[in-house]
């Protein structure tokens, strides 16, 4: 199983509630804008306590309500792909690339740096400020920053938003090619059908 997730939130006003399991591959949480997708990932992420239920990642325990284990997001391994690229302006592709590399422990990480900065298609980038950068550029190097943390999972808000149809269809065939050659549970939030429909592994409604 690689994500086992059943939590509940209050935010403001909203009641957020959601529950599924997944096997491998890419799982997608899909439904309409405001209804708590990004909230689950930031739960999921560490970043937000649930108020109960229980997470689990590939096997391993998380979070639970009932018995208190509540493990701290640093702890977590969790690679994380916001919505915005976030990367650091003053930083150059290759220094965002490696900031978290620090954690790769012996061994690195599932794939090695160098095929990953081919499977992502930012080698020639690497000496670039983030500022010269498309979207589509900048989104790669933010999932190439979270994977080269050596993270156990992954977690992509939304990571096709905002980007034109050419940038976006680059985008898609970096997530199947990660999807199909990585072992590793991702899971990815979308409110658009179509991109759900070919990139999940199986879709999760909310
Ligand atoms: N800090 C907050 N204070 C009050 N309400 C909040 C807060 N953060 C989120 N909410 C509310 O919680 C609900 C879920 O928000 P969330 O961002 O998780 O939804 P979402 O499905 O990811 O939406 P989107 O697709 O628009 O990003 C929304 O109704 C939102 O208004």
């Amino acid at each position: 199983m690689s994500f086992d997730v059943d939590v509940a939130v209050r935010r403001g006003e909203a009641e957020i509630a959601c529950r599924f399991t997944a096997g491998e591959g890419l799982t997608v949480l899909f439904g309409p804008s405001g209804i708590g997708k990004t909230s689950v990932l930031t739960m999921i992420a560490g970043l937000l306590r649930p108020r109960s239920g229980r997470i689990a990642v590939a096997g391993r325990t998380l979070f639970d309500g009932e018995t208190g284990v509540d493990v701290p997001v640093e702890q977590r391994r969790v690679g994380y792909v916001f919505q915005e690229p976030r990367l650091f302006p003053h930083m150059s592709v290759r220094r965002n690339l490696y900031y978290g590399a620090g954690r790769r422990g012996e061994g690195g990480g599932a794939i090695s740096d160098d095929t990953l900065i081919e499977v992502l298609g930012i080698g020639h980038l690497l000496d670039r400020a983030p500022h010269t950068l498309s979207g589509g550029e900048a989104r790669r190097v933010a999932i190439g920053r979270a994977m080269l943390s050596n993270p156990a999972f992954l977690l992509l808000d939304e990571p096709l938003s905002s980007l034109d149809r050419a940038r976006r269809e680059e985008i898609m065939v970096v997530i199947e090619r990660m999807r199909d050659q990585l072992d590793m549970p991702m899971l990815m939030v979308t409110h658009d059908h179509e991109e759900a429909e070919r990139l999940a592994t199986r879709i999760v409604g909310m």
